[in-house]
């Protein structure tokens, strides 16, 4: 495994502005044999420790954050694939933004880091991969905001991918998704210690963070998985309570769900920068995979490779419709492509802590294609009055 961070120098943004010089924080597993590289685009808040330990400790959620998924045997085998994942401008994990200095004043950028866009990072991963000389990906894998992030290099760079893998994404997020985003994002802004995003050096929006991040948390469940973890519970743990309570709340109990989002949310505030988080938020709300096109099929009609599309029964934040909408728009490109739905109750985060429902489709599609079995796809169940048949993971083992 390789770890590190390059120059790629002067990148000029979707917006239009430029930085004289784009930091990218990387690593690679395996060797490059020509025609085996894999990249995998992290999701909101992840790093390019795709399952290295990195320089977290231990329980950090960015470190390591599939190595269910991606390691030696495993689905993204590392003996096989050269394996590439990239931390995205704008993040805080190495690669530069909001919190990376500013060469001009010597001090954190701040706000006047360019507004970023999922176009920027694909732009920013194939600066990467020219600087370690890999002309062309067999594929590109990707979660959440990760998937319109493989969806934009399809578009992009479609003589350059020859499969790609959104997986729990879409062309674009829904309304109440973006309502929420919103939300979250004023809940940073509007914090006392955000000073317009120039707060390195003193207290930080952590509370305003912290909200935003709760927001977040619950879109990454679905109602059945939190009545099953936590019901209307009293909390059973006094978490570290990051917000003030009012005098009549002494009344009420403190639930066991505000105690999980509170702790999830209070070790998430050490490990993430504010602006970033309005950043990441932004770019994914704005991607619209159709935009300079007439349609969502005209945007991919230039990719001619195969692609998988993973959806998960219980996401409502990148929901199984628009899925099905993707697959349909690959189909009307062409495109040769499976929707493999699968039955899981978790939610949005579902393709983190599922392995076994993504590693068996997703290996199987990379070593064989979509004639691969563990691949299922709506094409050949969906009818016009059912739902979706969702592929039961007992149907796999490895
Ligand atoms: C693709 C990417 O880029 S990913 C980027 C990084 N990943 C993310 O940010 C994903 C966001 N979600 C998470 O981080 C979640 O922790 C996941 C999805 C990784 C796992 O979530 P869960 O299934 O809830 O994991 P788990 O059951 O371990 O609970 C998480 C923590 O909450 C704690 N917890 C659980 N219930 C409660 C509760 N009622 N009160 C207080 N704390 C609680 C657990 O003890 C655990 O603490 P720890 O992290 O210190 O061990
Ligand atoms: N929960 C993951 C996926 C969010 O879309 C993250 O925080 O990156």
């Amino acid at each position: 495994m390789d770890s590190s961070t390059v120059s790629v120098g002067e990148f000029e943004f979707q917006c239009g502005e430029t930085i004289e010089n784009l930091e990218l924080a990387y690593e690679t597993y395996g060797e490059f044999e020509g025609d085996n590289a894999v990249l995998v685009c992290h999701a909101l808040t992840g790093s390019a420790h795709v399952a290295s330990r990195g320089r977290f400790e231990e329980g950090d959620q960015a470190y390591a954050w599939w190595d269910d998924i991606v390691g030696p045997g495993k689905a993204i085998d590392t003996t096989e694939y050269f394996v590439i994942c990239v931390n995205v401008p704008g993040s805080c994990y190495g690669t530069s933004g909001p919190a990376s200095e500013n060469p001009e004043s010597g001090e954190p950028y701040g706000p006047d880091f360019p507004p970023v866009t999922v176009a920027d990072w694909t732009e920013a991963q194939r600066r990467l991969l020219d600087e370690l000389g890999v002309p062309a990906l067999y594929a590109v894998v990707g979660g959440s905001v990760g998937g319109m992030n493989v969806l934009e290099w399809a578009k992009r760079h479609p003589d350059h991918v020859e499969k790609i893998v959104p997986i729990a994404a879409a062309g674009r997020l829904d309304p109440q998704c973006l309502a929420l985003d919103g939300i979250a994002r004023r809940a940073i802004t509007t914090d006392e210690n955000w000073q317009g995003g120039h707060y390195y050096g003193g207290d930080h929006p952590d509370q305003g963070l912290a909200l935003a991040r709760e927001i977040g948390h619950v879109m990454y469940f679905s109602k059945s998985s939190m009545e099953r973890r936590f019901g209307r519970r009293a909390a059973t743990r006094e978490a570290e309570r990051a917000f003030p309570t009012d005098p009549a709340g002494r009344f009420f109990p403190y639930r066991d769900v505000e105690s999980y989002l509170d702790y999830n949310a209070s070790k998430f505030v050490e490990r993430f920068d504010a602006n970033s988080y309005l950043y990441l938020t932004r770019a994914m709300d704005n991607y619209d995979l159709a935009s300079g096109f007439e349609s969502d099929a005209d945007a991919l009609a230039a990719f001619d490779g195969d692609a998988l599309v993973m959806s998960f029964t219980g996401d409502w934040h990148f929901t199984s419709e628009q899925s099905e909408a993707l697959a349909d728009a690959l189909r009307g490109s062409d495109t040769p492509v499976a929707h493999h739905v699968v039955d899981s109750d978790y939610g949005h985060d579902a393709f983190l802590v599922e392995p076994d429902s993504v590693g068996p489709p997703l290996a199987d599609f990379l070593e064989v294609g979509l004639d691969g079995s563990a691949i299922s796809d709506t094409e050949e169940t969906v009818d016009d009055s059912s739902d979706f048949a969702p592929v039961h993971t007992s149907l796999f083992s490895r």
